[in-house]
């Protein structure tokens, strides 16, 4: 479990997360998708203790990360994929993470097999590998430790096709056996395919967050069609529901199918036409649409 409360942090002039408040259950993939600059990486810092929040607090496993003992054993974490010592090789470096996590050499085999690192470029130095090398064996090394929770800053960052399914794969098992799983992305896409829930980050502060159904119901509302425009208005509004009329003649409403099918039926209107105002496939656009002018 992540719990983040009222996270805020500032540098000077710019506010780069503001009032972020979500959490991620055990058994979900949460995607954390914004725009460039959006406060996606300082929001994982924060949680991982890396940045200290101007305000606000944020706990992994009930606690704030700096206070769990060897965290690598409970949470796997990868935040720049770069950010790895260029002389060692992939294999070296993960035999010292574990050995520094107190975890049994073979798992580093292990956990290079899963990511797809064959032994040839395991032996290879870093510094020489490229960024889904890279990306693959920061996804290895947060595993190494075994843990419960992965937080994951855009992995899926140059890694191709089949990396990218396979990080998939990788990580619906994880959450599948009770895992908790925190992955950035600014693409929809990307994790659409694995995710559980979104948070949606815009300039710093949350556009929208919830499941694919939720946030497609939410902002969107239903759109309603009547054989009489007039009187299907009328009973929409008298039964205090919110409505904003299209050219069309039909009505967007913000309230569930069943409530307008109910307020019609109620006035003995006929209707013609009643459905999600944003249809499938209308999740990217949503995504546009809540961070439209927030990217840096
Ligand atoms: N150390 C810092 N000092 C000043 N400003 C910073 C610092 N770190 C981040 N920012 C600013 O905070 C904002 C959020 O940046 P952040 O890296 O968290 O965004 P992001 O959503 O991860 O973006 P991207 O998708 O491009 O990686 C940006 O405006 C960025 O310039």
């Amino acid at each position: 479990m992540i719990s983040v409360e009222r996270l805020t942090k500032r540098y000077r002039e710019t506010t780069a997360v503001a009032d972020v408040s979500f959490r991620c259950e055990p058994g979900t993939v949460t995607g954390f998708l914004g725009p460039n600059g959006a406060g996606k990486s300082t929001t994982m810092r924060m949680i991982c203790g890396l940045t200290p929040p101007t305000s606000g607090s944020a706990t992994v496993k009930g606690v704030p990360y700096r206070r769990i003992g060897n965290p690598g054993r409970h949470v796997g974490v990868l935040l720049d994929a770069a950010a790895q010592h260029g002389g060692r090789t992939g294999r070296e470096t993960l035999s010292l993470t574990a050995q520094i996590l107190g975890v049994e050499g073979t798992k580093v085999g292990e956990v290079l097999d899963l990511v797809g690192l064959p032994p040839k470029a395991a032996r290879r130095r870093v510094g020489g590998y490229s960024l889904g090398m890279r990306q693959r064996l920061g996804i290895a090394q947060a595993l190494l430790g075994d843990p419960s929770v992965l937080i994951l800053d855009e992995p899926a960052n140059g890694l191709d096709p089949e990396g990218i399914f396979l990080m998939r794969t990788l990580l619906r098992d994880f959450a599948d056996r009770g895992g908790t799983v925190l992955l950035s992305s600014h693409l929809l896409r990307e994790v659409e395919a694995v995710a559980d829930r979104f948070v949606v980050i815009a300039g710093g502060r949350i556009a929208a967050q919830g499941t694919k159904s939720e946030l497609l119901h939410a902002p969107g509302g239903v759109l309603v069609r009547g054989l009489d425009p007039a009187a299907l208005h009328a009973a929409l509004t008298a039964a205090g529901l919110a409505v904003r009329p299209e050219a069309d003649g039909s009505f967007v409403v913000q309230a569930s199918a069943e409530a307008v099918g109910r307020a019609a039926a109620a006035a003995g209107t006929v209707l013609l036409e009643l459905r999600q105002a944003q249809d499938g496939g209308g999740l990217e656009q949503l995504f546009l649409s809540l961070t439209h002018g927030a990217a840096a």
